[in-house]
C-alpha cells in the first residue's frame, strides 16, 4: 500500500482539466473542496501516523459538464517549520518531534496544571468548515487556518482560545439554518475545572463586510457540561443535535492528561495518552431552550464513537444514529508501519464500524416500573430501561455492520430522515465501496470497482428537489492499482448509479472530509494561481524524498 500511504504527494497548483466519462448534469455547478494527509516524509525524518501527515487541500470544480482539479499543501506553521528545517519539528497525533513549541511553555511553567497543557499544531488536515462567506481548514486542536477556497491558499491562523475556552475542538461542526455554526471542545483544567464547550460561530456579523468584523470574533460560549474527571476527559470526534436538543457522548476513550503533561519530555505521542477504559458511558442530552443537560441520566455498555450521522426528535424521544466499534483499535492501524507492510494481515479491525441507533426518552414517566422499556416507537428496537433513581441504561439497535464516513442530505440534519450515504468497509479500514442505506427498508445499493478506494461521499441535492435521495454523489476515488488514474465520481444519489467520472492525471491522496460550495461564478479553467503564489509553489513545488 505505499502507493496511497507511503509517498509524499506532489501539489497540483494550476487547474488542471480532468477526463470526463459520461456525462455530468447541467445544473452540477460548483466545487468539491476536500482535505486530508498528504505527505508523511521530510527530508530523513518521517511521521508515523496517517493523521499525521501534513494537510493538502483538493478541489473539483465542476462547470458546465467539464471537471478542474487541484491541490495545494495548507502553508500552516507546520507545514512552513518541517519544510525549512528539511525535517519534522512539529508533533501531530502520532509523532512526538523536537525542537516543539510546546517546549517554551514546558520551560515557562511547569508547577500549574494549567500552563502545561502544551501548544498544539495547526496542521488543519481533517474537514472543511464554513463560517459565513469565508472557509477554514480544521483538525481538533485550538487552531484552524482560514483558506482561499478557490486558490487553495492558506491565509489567517486563528486560535479557538483566543474567543472561548477551549483546548481542543471537534472538526465536524453542525450548521442551522442560517449557517450559523455550532460546535463543541473541551477546556481542560481551566480554573481548576475541566469541561465540554458547546460554541456557536455567527453565519453574519451585523455591519458585515467592514474589515475586522470576522464571525469568529462573534463566537460564544452556549453551554457547558462538567467533565466527569478533572484529569481525564473523553476524547470525541463528533456530536449530534436534532431541532430543540444536543447529543454528546462522554465516551470511555479517555484522554489523560497528566500523561499529555508530560508527554513532551518522555518522548510520548499524543496517541499514547488516549485510552479506552471499558467502562460505562454516559449519553448528555442537552436542551437547547434551557441550554442544560436533562436531568436523567443516560448510559449505555463501552463503545467508541467516531461518527454521528444524524439525530431527530419523534414522540417524546430523541433518536440519534452512530457509528459504533466496540473498542480504540481503529486509531491503532492507522500507524504508516503497519499500512504499509503487509497490509492485509496488519490492518484487520478488531471490530467493525456497526451503525446503531439509539432513542432516548424526552419525558420520563414517573409510574413506569423498575427494567421497564421506556420506548415505546414502532420503529426501532433501540430500548432505554428505566433503572433506579432517574437513570436509565439505553440499548441500542443494530442497523448496519461495516460502514464509516457518513454523510446525510444535511436539509435533514436534525430531522427525521431516511438515507446514509456512506463508505462501506469490513475488516480493514479502508474503504472498498460507496453505500447507500435505506434506515425504513433496511436495504441498500453499492458502487464499487477492483482496486478502488473511495473516499467520504458527499450529497448535492437537485435543485428544487422534494425527495431526500434526489441529488448526485461525489467522491473521490484513488485506485491502489498504480495503471488506473484517480477520478472524482458522480453517482445518482437515488439509483447509485454512474453518471460520469472525471480521471486526472495526478497522485491523489486518500482524504478525510470535505464540502461541495454550490455556485457557477468561478472561472475554473482560468482561475490560475497569482504570479506571487505561482514563485512561491515553485521553490517548494518538489516534494520531499520519499522512503
Ligand atoms: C494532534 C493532537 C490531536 C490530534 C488528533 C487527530 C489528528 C485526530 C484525527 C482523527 C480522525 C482523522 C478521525 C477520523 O475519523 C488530539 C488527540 C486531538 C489532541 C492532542 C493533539
Ligand atoms: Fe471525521
Amino acid at each position: 500500500m505505499d502507493i496511497i500511504f507511503g509517498r509524499n504527494k506532489k501539489e497540483q497548483l494550476e487547474p488542471l482539466r480532468a477526463r470526463v466519462t459520461g456525462r455530468i448534469p447541467a445544473w452540477l455547478q460548483g466545487t468539491l473542496l476536500r482535505n486530508g494527509p498528504g505527505m508523511h516524509t521530510v527530508g530523513e525524518t518521517r511521521y508515523n501516523h496517517w493523521f499525521d501527515g501534513l494537510a493538502l487541500l483538493h478541489s473539483f470544480t465542476i462547470r458546465d459538464g467539464e471537471v478542474y482539479y487541484r491541490s495545494k499543501y495548507l502553508r500552516s506553521d507546520t507545514y512552513n517549520a518541517n519544510i525549512e528545517a528539511n525535517r519534522i519539528v512539529v508533533s501531530g497525533f502520532g509523532t512526538m518531534a523536537y525542537p516543539d513549541p510546546c517546549k517554551n511553555i514546558f520551560s515557562k511553567a511547569f508547577s500549574y496544571l494549567s500552563h502545561t497543557i502544551p501548544d498544539f499544531t495547526d496542521n488543519c488536515l481533517i474537514n472543511i468548515m464554513k463560517c459565513g462567506e469565508d472557509f477554514y481548514a480544521t483538525m481538533e486542536t485550538n487552531y484552524i487556518r482560514k483558506i482561499n477556497p478557490q486558490t487553495l491558499e492558506t491565509l489567517e491562523k486563528v486560535d479557538y482560545r483566543k474567543h472561548v475556552a477551549v483546548n481542543l475542538a471537534t472538526s465536524h461542526p453542525h450548521y442551522d439554518d442560517a449557517g450559523n455554526v455550532l460546535n463543541i471542545g473541551t477546556s481542560i483544567v481551566d480554573k481548576g475545572k475541566t469541561k465540554y464547550v458547546i460554541f456557536k460561530i455567527p453565519a453574519t456579523v451585523s455591519g458585515g463586510g467592514k474589515k475586522g468584523l470576522s464571525p469568529l470574533k462573534h463566537m460564544e460560549v452556549f453551554c457547558s457540561i462538567a467533565s466527569h474527571s478533572l484529569l481525564s476527559p473523553s476524547y470525541y470526534h463528533s456530536f449530534g443535535v436534532t431541532e430543540s436538543y444536543i447529543v454528546f457522548l462522554e465516551q470511555p476513550f479517555k484522554m489523560d492528561i497528566l500523561k499529555m503533561a508530560t508527554a513532551y519530555l518522555r518522548g510520548a505521542s499524543w496517541a499514547s495518552c488516549l485510552a479506552f477504559h471499558r467502562e460505562d458511558k454516559t449519553i448528555h442530552i442537552i436542551d437547547q431552550r434551557t441550554r442544560k443537560s436533562v436531568l436523567t441520566k443516560f448510559y449505555t455498555d463501552p463503545m467508541v464513537v467516531f461518527h454521528h450521522v444524524n439525530a431527530y426528535e419523534e414522540d417524546s424521544c430523541l433518536l440519534f444514529d452512530v457509528i459504533a466499534y466496540e473498542d480504540s483499535s481503529l486509531y491503532q492501524l492507522f500507524y504508516l508501519a503497519k499500512l504499509n507492510k503487509n497490509f492485509e494481515e496488519n490492518s484487520r479491525l478488531t471490530s467493525v464500524p456497526a451503525l446503531k441507533r439509539f432513542a432516548v426518552p424526552l419525558h420520563m414517566d414517573k409510574n413506569a416500573d423498575t427494567g421497564s422499556n421506556l420506548i415505546k416507537l414502532s420503529s426501532t428496537t433501540a430500548r432505554a430501561l428505566k433503572e433506579e433513581e432517574d437513570q436509565v441504561y439505553c440499548q441500542p439497535e443494530l442497523r448496519y455492520e461495516g460502514l464509516e464516513l457518513p454523510r446525510i442530505n444535511y436539509a435533514h440534519n436534525g430531522k427525521r430522515y431516511r438515507y446514509v450515504f456512506a463508505a462501506e468497509v469490513q475488516w480493514s479500514p479502508i474503504p472498498s465501496k460507496i453505500i447507500k442505506y435505506d434506515i425504513l427498508t433496511k436495504s441498500s445499493l453499492k458502487w464499487g470497482e477492483v482496486h478502488c478506494w473511495p473516499a467520504e461521499p458527499v450529497f448535492v441535492p437537485t435543485p428544487g428537489a422534494e425527495d431526500e435521495d434526489h441529488g448526485i454523489i461525489l467522491s473521490a476515488i484513488v485506485s491502489a492499482d498504480p495503471h488506473k488514474l484517480p477520478f472524482l465520481l458522480v453517482l445518482d444519489a437515488r439509483t447509485f448509479t454512474e453518471l460520469a467520472h472525471a480521471s486526472v492525471d495526478v497522485e491523489m491522496h486518500l482524504d478525510l472530509h470535505g464540502l461541495f460550495i454550490p455556485g457557477a461564478d468561478w472561472d475554473a479553467g482560468k482561475q490560475a494561481p497569482s504570479r506571487e503564489e505561482r514563485d512561491r509553489a515553485a521553490e517548494r513545488r518538489v516534494a520531499p524524498r520519499t522512503w
